[in-house]
């Protein structure tokens, strides 16, 4: 921020206390946040990120602990936080699906009303848009069912930062680019530096540690409840900030698989018309889907499922496991316990004579806890009583804990810690070597590096493959882009 504007507190949450039952989620946390600075969080999934986030936006009151607004107003809740300037893009997406995105803007925006708010509020949001995500095609008068994730997860980000009368102090964004591909998240970044160097705040939570490191002023780390530290982010790097959640910093020992391609596929798609390159995947190997978000990779992956199971009932023996990547929308039971959601799609192998062995259902959740570390006090607990990315691990263990030979994955690793990220990298070569086959879509760059093969999309078809030692963000951005050469 230009260093003449005098710096004034925007929000202030002091020494928080929040338990949920037996659960500490925030311990005696303090977070103040400036006028002109991006504060960035990080902690692993649990520390109490959300948490904090839900006091100083009003949602939740702390048990103990103070919250102050522009350095006095003691009111407390969301008109007040509002009142205040302070606006949330959530982790889990709250737009309504059933409205149009003006409407949505409606709703989210109080000062949007009077004759002509609609007419006001599709500009209002096309021009926010623009300003953020030049070149995007999202059509600005959908309804919020009709988009993609990625695109939900943009027109929240717009709405949030748009200004009716008076713009926005401080906007928290909750793992904003957790469904965005690279691109989409670097026009992001470059927005909160533009926004925060006239003035405003941004407390950005992400795993993504490059995004915080690159873009943040100053960074705290929660941990179990607790900040233990809140530092210049010039004094951090990405091995002390893994260091400080907690978590061990693990030196690259990954091997791609060098058997690609061998014995029969286990599947085998034929192009589309237009398009040249099949879809195959054999036993052992892991596959990215890569390219520009929205290019068709989860539609492939639907398609794959579908083709082989019929239909989402299911199966006794499920030829695929499928780990969703949207988990509000098709990957959590919301209703039911974390031990129901992990068990539901291995019921055939816990039962005897149709009928479920509760004591071999339990010792199975029990293990998959330990093994990919779900951090409850009791798998009975309601699945929504879990931090987000550890609902996510939930999806994982539950398709892992199948007898599916091929794994399909909707950019899983959505929300998830850098720790447990390494924990399950682990887990799927292990799993690889032993026979499985992974065909993996991520927007993490990252990842598809991780990957034996792959599979660059392109409008909705396969436009290149990519092998070994030629799977480079060069050659992927390349193949991305109509009359680019893979590498
Ligand atoms: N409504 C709730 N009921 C019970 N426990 C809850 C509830 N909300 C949060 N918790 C618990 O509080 C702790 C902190 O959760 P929180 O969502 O703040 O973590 P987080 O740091 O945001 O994690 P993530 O990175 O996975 O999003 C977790 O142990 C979580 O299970």
């Amino acid at each position: 921020m230009n260093d003449r504007v005098p710096k004034q507190e925007v929000v202030a949450a002091r020494d928080v206390k929040v338990a949920f039952g037996a659960v500490k989620a925030l311990d005696g946390a303090t977070l103040v946040i400036q006028s002109g600075e991006c504060v960035g969080l990080v902690g692993h999934n649990g520390a109490g990120k959300s948490t904090i986030v839900n006091v100083i936006n009003g949602g939740l009151t702390p048990q103990e602990g103070a919250i102050t607004y522009g350095g006095a107003s003691a009111d407390q809740g969301i008109t007040a936080a509002r009142a205040s300037g302070v606006r949330c893009v959530f982790q889990e997406l709250s737009l309504c699906p059933n409205l149009t995105i003006a409407e949505n803007a409606r709703v989210m925006l109080s000062d949007l009303k009077g004759a002509g708010w609609r007419r006001r509020g599709l500009a209002l949001v096309t021009r926010q848009l623009a300003e953020i995500f030049p070149g995007h095609s999202i059509d600005c008068e959908s309804v919020v069912e009709d988009l993609t994730i990625a695109e939900r997860q943009m027109v929240e980000i717009a709405i949030s930062f748009a200004a009716v009368d008076a713009r926005p102090k401080l906007v928290i964004l909750d793992e904003p680019t957790s469904s965005l591909d690279a691109g989409l998240a670097a026009q992001l970044m470059a927005y909160v530096r533009r926004f925060v160097e006239t003035g405003g705040s941004v407390l950005l939570i992400s795993h993504i540690l490059g995004e915080i490191l690159s873009t943040s002023d100053r960074i705290v780390v929660m941990k179990d409840g607790k900040v233990v530290a809140d530092r210049p982010a010039v004094d951090f790097n990405t091995r002390r900030l893994v260091e400080t959640m907690g978590s061990v910093v693990r030196e690259q020992g990954w091997q791609r698989s060098a058997r690609t391609k061998t014995g029969a596929p286990v599947l085998s798609v034929p192009p589309l018309p237009g398009a040249s390159i099949r879809l195959e995947a054999f036993s052992g190997e892991i596959i990215g889907l890569a390219g520009l978000g929205g290019h068709g990779q989860t539609e492939a992956l639907l398609d794959l499922y579908l083709a082989a199971n019929g239909n989402w009932w299911p199966a006794a023996e499920p030829k695929m496991a499928f780990v969703a990547g949207d988990r509000g929308l098709n990957g959590t039971f919301s209703l039911w316990s974390i031990l129901k959601n992990l068990s539901i799609s291995s019921l055939k192998g816990l039962s005897n004579r149709s009928v479920i062995d509760t004591d071999r259902e339990k010792k199975v959740s029990e293990s998959w806890r330990k093994r990919i570390e779900i951090r409850t006090p009791d798998m009975h607990n309601p699945i929504l009583s879990l931090s987000g990315g550890n609902q996510q691990k939930v999806l994982f263990a539950r398709a892992l804990a199948t007898t599916a030979k091929i794994v399909l994955m909707d950019d899983p690793m959505r929300g998830v810690d850098v720790g447990t990220k390494q924990e399950v990298y682990e887990i799927l070569r292990a799993e690889a070597a032993s026979g499985r086959t992974f065909i993996w879509y991520s927007t993490e760059m990252d990842e598809i590096r991780l990957c034996d093969r792959v599979y660059v999309f392109r409008d909705g078809a396969i436009a290149a493959e990519l092998v070994g030692d030629d799977i480079t963000e060069a050659g992927v951005l390349a193949a991305s882009f109509a009359g680019g050469e893979a590498a």
